[in-house]
C-alpha cells in the first residue's frame, strides 16, 4: 500500500508523511544535542559554582526536615575549625579561604555586575550583524594587592586596544592602575614525582598559547607606596634571579644578571643608588667568596659608592685616566678569557678563579659626555664599546646608571640589553630607555611621583609589557655593615697603584688635535699587539705614557 502524501488544504506536496516526520525529528534531535552540549560546556566553565549549588540544595533539604538548628551547629563548627586553621597555619588560611572569598565577591560584585557597562563605555564592544560582541570575562583571581582578570577578545581586536584603554579600565573598576598583558604572567609549574608525566600533559593543554586571551591586572592597593626593606642576602647568588625588590603584585622582583649588561635610568634623586646597592647586596655572598668581583667607578667623587669600598675589588672615584685604565684592564681580562674559552663554551660560568666581573658605573654620562678631556673620553668610549658588545658572554658585565638616557649623552645605550626606568622627567625618555612603544604598553615612568623613589618600570623575562617594581632601600649603616661582613678578597692580579694624573700639556704639539694613545699593557693580554704598539708614534722616546 502506498504511504499517504502530505496533503494540506491548499497545498499538496508529493512527499510521504513518514519522511516529513523523520526529517523533523532528526532536526529536533540535533538541536537538543547542541543544547545539551552547550549546557555541559556552561556547567564545566562554571565548575566553581558547583559546591555552592550543592550546599544550597542540601541546606534547603535539611531545613525542611530538621529546621534551623543543624545550620547553627554547622556554622559554629566551621567557625571553630576556621579559627583553629587561622591560628595554626595563617598563610594557607589566607591563601585558601580569605583570598578565595575575596575572589568570589569581587568576581560577582565588581566585575560580572559592571562588565558589560564598563566594556561598552571604554569602547571595547564591537558591533556586528545588528548585535554586540562583548569581551568575554573568563576568570578573576585576587591577591592582597591585585585582581587578575582574564578575558577573551572578540574577533577584530588585539591586546594593544586594551593597553590604550588601560587607564579607562582602571578607573571604571575603581582602581588607579591597570596593567595589560598579552600573555600568561606565570609559566607552567615545574612538576616532579610519580604523576609528573600526567600533570605535565595536563599543563601542556592548560598553559597552551592563547592569543585571544588578555590578562588585565588591576592594582587595588599599591604596595609600592611603602619603602621596601632590604631583602636577605642569598647564601649563594643565583645569577639568573637576584632578588632586588618588590613587584606590584607582591612577588619578589628578581633580576637576571647572566650574560647581560644593565642600564639604570632615572632623574636625579629618584633612587639609582638603591638599584645599585640592592644589586650589590644580592651579590654580597659571592663577593666575599670571590665568585663575583665588583669593579666600581664613581665619577661623582665617591659620593655614592665610597661608603662600600671594601666590597669592591677595584675602585676609582677621583681620576679620569684611572677610570679609563680600569675599563681597559677589564677589556684585557675579557680578551684573555676569550682566548681560553674560544671554541669551548658560548657563555662563561663564574668560578673563584675566573669570577664574574661586574663593573658598576654610577653616572655613565659623566664618562661619555661631560668629561672634558676628549682623549680619555675616547679611551673610555672605546673600552666600554668593547665590553658592552663582547663582555656579556665572557662574564664581564657593566651595570651603569644615568640621569639622561639620550643617545647624544649615552652613546652606547643600545648595547645594554637590560634596562630599568626609575622616575624620569620627560615622557620621551621612557621609550628611549625601555624601547619603542614601552610607554604605550604601560611604562608611565614619567608619572612616578617624587615620593616614589626607587620605583621603576622593568621588562620581565618573556613579557613585552613592563612591570612596576620598587627596589629595596639600603641605608648607609647597612652598607657599612655589608662592607664589614662581605669584603672582597684581595685580587689575585693586584690593583695597580694609583699614579698621580700627569699634568696636561697646555696644548698638544703639532696640529693641536688629540691623538688616541693606548694604555701600556699592564697585564697578560695587551690591548694591541706589540708590533702595533711599536709602530705608533709615542712621545717620551717611544715609551708609552
Ligand atoms: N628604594 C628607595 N626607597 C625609598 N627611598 C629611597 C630609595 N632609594 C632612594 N631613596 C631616597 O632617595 C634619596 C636619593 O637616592 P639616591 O641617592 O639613590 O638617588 P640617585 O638617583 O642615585 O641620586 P643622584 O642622581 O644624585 O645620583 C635617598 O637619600 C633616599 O632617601
Amino acid at each position: 500500500m502506498r504511504p499517504p502524501l502530505v496533503n494540506f488544504r491548499r497545498l499538496q506536496v508529493a512527499t510521504p508523511w513518514p519522511l516529513v516526520w523523520a526529517v523533523t525529528i532528526a532536526f529536533l534531535l540535533v538541536r537538543l544535542a547542541a543544547l545539551v552540549v552547550r549546557l555541559a560546556v556552561w556547567a564545566v566553565r562554571h565548575w566553581r559554582a558547583w559546591p555552592g549549588v550543592v550546599l544550597v540544595l542540601v541546606a534547603v533539604d535539611v531545613h525542611r526536615s530538621h529546621g534551623w538548628w543543624p545550620h547553627l551547629l554547622v556554622l559554629l563548627v566551621a567557625a571553630a575549625a576556621g579559627g583553629l586553621w587561622w591560628w595554626r597555619g595563617r598563610d594557607s588560611f589566607h591563601r585558601l579561604v580569605v583570598l578565595r572569598a575575596v575572589t568570589v565577591w569581587r568576581r560577582l560584585w565588581v566585575y560580572r555586575r559592571q562588565w558589560h557597562e564598563a566594556m561598552t563605555l571604554c569602547g571595547l564592544v564591537k558591533k556586528y550583524d545588528d548585535g554586540e560582541k562583548v569581551p568575554e570575562l573568563l576568570s578573576v583571581r585576587c591577591s592582597y594587592a591585585t585582581d587578575e582578570v582574564v578575558l577573551r577578545m572578540p574577533r577584530g581586536q588585539n591586546p594593544e586596544v586594551y593597553q590604550k584603554a588601560a587607564r579607562d579600565l582602571a578607573y571604571s573598576f575603581g582602581t588607579r592602575h591597570c596593567r595589560v598583558f598579552s600573555g600568561r604572567r606565570h609559566p607552567a609549574p615545574h612538576r616532579s614525582g610519580r604523576l609528573a608525566w600526567l600533570l605535565r600533559l595536563v599543563d601542556r593543554v592548560r598553559f597552551r598559547d592563547r592569543p585571544r586571551h588578555v590578562w588585565l591586572v588591576f592594582i587595588r592597593r599599591d604596595p609600592l607606596t611603602r619603602i621596601v626593606a632590604p631583602l636577605p642576602v642569598p647564601a649563594r647568588p643565583d645569577f639568573t634571579a637576584l632578588p632586588l625588590g618588590l613587584r606590584e603584585d607582591l612577588a619578589v622582583y628578581c633580576l637576571r644578571l647572566l650574560a647581560t649588561h644593565v642600564l639604570v635610568g632615572g632623574a636625579t634623586r629618584m633612587g639609582k643608588g638603591s638599584v645599585i646597592w640592592s644589586l650589590i647586596r644580592s651579590l654580597a655572598a659571592g663577593i666575599r667568596s670571590g665568585l663575583v668581583r665588583v669593579w666600581a667607578i664613581d665619577p661623582k667623587g665617591g659620593m655614592e659608592l665610597a661608603i662600600g669600598r671594601p666590597l669592591f675589588s677595584r675602585y676609582v672615584d677621583d681620576d679620569w685616566s684611572r677610570m679609563a685604565d680600569l675599563l681597559e684592564d677589564a677589556v684585557a681580562r675579557m680578551r684573555a678569557r676569550q682566548q681560553i674559552l674560544r671554541g669551548k663554551v658560548r657563555v662563561h660560568t663564574p668560578t673563584v678563579d675566573e669570577p664574574l666581573i661586574v663593573i658598576v658605573i654610577d653616572e655613565i654620562a659623566a664618562l661619555l659626555a661631560y668629561l672634558p678631556d676628549s682623549e680619555i673620553r675616547n679611551r673610555i668610549a672605546h673600552a666600554l664599546g668593547l665590553l658592552l658588545s663582547q663582555g656579556a658572554g665572557l662574564g664581564v658585565l657593566v651595570v651603569a646608571a644615568t640621569q639622561d638616557p639620550r643617545k647624544e649623552v649615552v652613546s652606547v645605550r643600545d648595547l645594554f640589553p637590560t634596562r630599568i626606568a626609575l622616575g624620569l622627567t620627560e615622557r620621551g625618555h621612557v621609550d628611549l630607555l625601555l624601547g619603542d612603544g614601552a610607554r604605550d604598553r604601560g611604562a608611565l615612568a614619567d608619572q612616578i611621583p617624587l615620593s616614589g623613589k626607587g620605583v621603576a618600570y622593568v621588562l620581565l623575562d618573556g613579557q613585552p609589557e613592563p612591570a612596576r617594581v620598587r627596589f629595596s632601600y639600603i641605608p648607609d649603616d647597612l652598607i657599612r655593615d655589608m662592607a664589614a661582613t662581605f669584603p672582597a678578597p684581595p685580587e689575585t692580579q693586584p690593583e695597580p697603584e694609583p699614579v698621580p694624573a700627569p699634568a696636561k700639556p697646555a696644548r698638544a704639539p703639532g696640529n693641536g688635535r688629540h691623538t688616541y694613545r693606548p694604555t701600556p699593557p699592564k697585564q697578560a693580554a695587551p690591548l694591541l699587539p706589540p708590533s702595533l704598539l711599536n709602530a705608533l708614534d709615542l712621545p717620551n722616546g717611544g715609551e708609552p705614557r
